[in-house]
């Protein structure tokens, strides 16, 4: 078995420990030849990568290359992967993308609404100026990409490379949410077979079936209705605000019981409600500054000391099961369905060609052959197009550099309406961006 060079950009993440955890639980099924971390933060990424370091000397002793860097030529000369997983501005504009709407009465969120436009305009620029680094220095290497906001960013990549067929831009909430119902159901998360349509965080399971063909469908609806629906995965199973999210779902499907919402609809369905339930001085950014974060940086800090794993809370997550499955099924041509963003080109028949959907594909060597989908209600389709012209006009607005673009944009937003908030918004969130975003006339 061909084994794979794979580059980690944005290593400095707090998702590179779980990868981590995942590529050697997948080394079988995905081995490596070499694995590089590449991150513009140095000190960041080093305390990520020393700690690696002793978790691969202890449970990857095949593995003869790791190596960190913050040189682009180094990080993606003779590759054959690069899984891209970075933050632009950080956690703390992350906060300020949250906070900012909330100050307005609107949903503060980091991929949905303002804060999801804030974002999306800071991470273009750079998702693109790597994705050309990577093409420059490896023609043929396959981009995982899961930065967000993922919707916004796959429409960016999709405008710039048109014709680059191997940039894959993947969620993992899907497959969380499958993983709860799995639990559920008593079965294994990867023995489901979804039917699922939409955008990135923004789409509906049709069907669950099982791989003998069983239709789950009706039992995982009688269950969510009966019984609620919570997070399994070990990484959001305790967390407090997964919990009220994956609880709300229950309610989506009583006010809309035809298909099974990806969880992030809340902020569409009820963003009244929701901004009425976040805190100005703790909004999740700040959670994850105080929760996710500090745990990594402490688990890495352990580690690094004790030179050793001894103790250390480390686990997979299905965050990094998915993508390190993901890439296995593309490099060895497994035609395996995973859940994934590309432009619809009929997959959807009544909506827009060009519109970046999320559905299933077989992942092949050649590329994703996704299913088709065919006619959807004139409910989800009102939405869906609603927030596809929200996310083409924040592309737009950052192409053009146009104010107006990004004006209208938040205007068509579910989580906005008004346009004398949106003006608002907008207009705190450009002073926020300076650093960040093209200058908008
Ligand atoms: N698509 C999904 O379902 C999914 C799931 C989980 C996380 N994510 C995304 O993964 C990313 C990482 O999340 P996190 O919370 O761990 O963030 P983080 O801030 O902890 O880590 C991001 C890292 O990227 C680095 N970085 C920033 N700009 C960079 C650039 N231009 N080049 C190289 N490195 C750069 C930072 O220094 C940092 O170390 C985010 O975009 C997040 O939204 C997506
Ligand atoms: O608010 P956060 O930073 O905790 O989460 C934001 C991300 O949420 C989703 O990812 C989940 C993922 O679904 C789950 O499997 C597990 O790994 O936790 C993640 C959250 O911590 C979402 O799909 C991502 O796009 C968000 O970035
Ligand atoms: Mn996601």
């Amino acid at each position: 078995m061909k084994k794979n060079r794979l580059v980690i950009v944005g290593a400095g993440s707090t998702y590179t420990i779980g990868m981590i955890m995942s590529l050697i639980e997948e080394k079988a099924q995905f081995p490596l030849e070499s694995l590089t971390f590449y991150d513009t933060d140095e000190e960041r990424q080093a305390q990520v990568a020393e700690a690696t370091k002793v978790i691969l000397r202890e449970k990857y002793s095949e593995l003869k290359s790791f190596h960190y860097t913050t040189s682009k030529q180094e990080a993606f000369t003779n590759i054959d992967l690069a899984f891209i997983q970075i933050r632009t501005g950080g956690l703390a504009m992350r906060e300020q993308d949250e906070k900012i709407p909330l100050s307005h009465g609107v949903v503060g969120q980091e991929t949905c609404g303002p804060g999801g436009m804030a974002y999306g305009m800071r991470s273009i620029k750079d998702m693109i100026e790597l994705v050309r680094e990577i093409r420059h220095f490896a023609p043929e290497a396959w981009v995982l990409n899961y930065t967000n906001p993922a919707a916004i960013v796959a429409d960016a990549l999709q405008r710039v490379f048109p014709e680059d067929k191997k940039i894959l831009n993947i969620c993992d909430m899907p497959i969380a949410i499958m993983h709860s119902y799995a639990d559920m159901l008593g079965k294994e998360v990867w023995d489901l077979v979804p039917s699922y349509f939409g955008l990135n965080h923004f789409g509906w399971f049709t069907k669950l079936e099982d791989k003998q063909g069983q239709d789950l469908t009706p039992i995982i609806k009688d269950k969510i209705i009966n019984e609620g629906f919570k997070p399994t995965d070990n990484e959001i199973a305790n967390d407090e605000s997964w919990k009220k999210t994956f609880q709300q779902a229950r309610q989506m499907l009583i006010d809309f019981p035809d298909f099974l919402p990806n969880t992030y609809l809340q902020y569409y369905l009820y963003p009244d409600q929701l901004a009425a339930k976040e805190k100005m001085d703790n909004t999740r950014a700040r959670q994850v500054i105080n929760g996710r974060q500090k745990r990594v940086h402490e688990l890495c800090d352990q580690i690094i000391k004790n030179q050793s794993t001894a103790d250390a809370d480390l686990e997979v997550d299905v965050h990094g099961i998915y993508m390190v499955k993901a890439a296995a099924a593309l490099v060895y041509n497994l035609n395996e369905i995973y859940i994934v963003m590309v432009e619809n080109n009929g997959i959807i028949s009544n909506i827009a060609d060009n519109a970046m959907v999320e559905v299933p594909a077989l992942l092949t060597v050649n590329g994703l052959k996704p299913l088709a989908v065919g006619e959807i209600p004139i409910f989800q389709k009102g939405l869906i197009e609603g927030q596809l012209a929200y996310e083409k006009l924040v592309v737009d607005a950052y192409f053009e550099q146009s104010y107006s673009k990004a004006l209208q944009a938040l205007t068509l937003n579910r989580t906005v309406v008004n346009a004398n908030t949106a003006r608002a918004i907008l207009d705190d969130l450009i002073v926020a961006n300076q650093d960040y975003w093209p200058p908008l006339t």
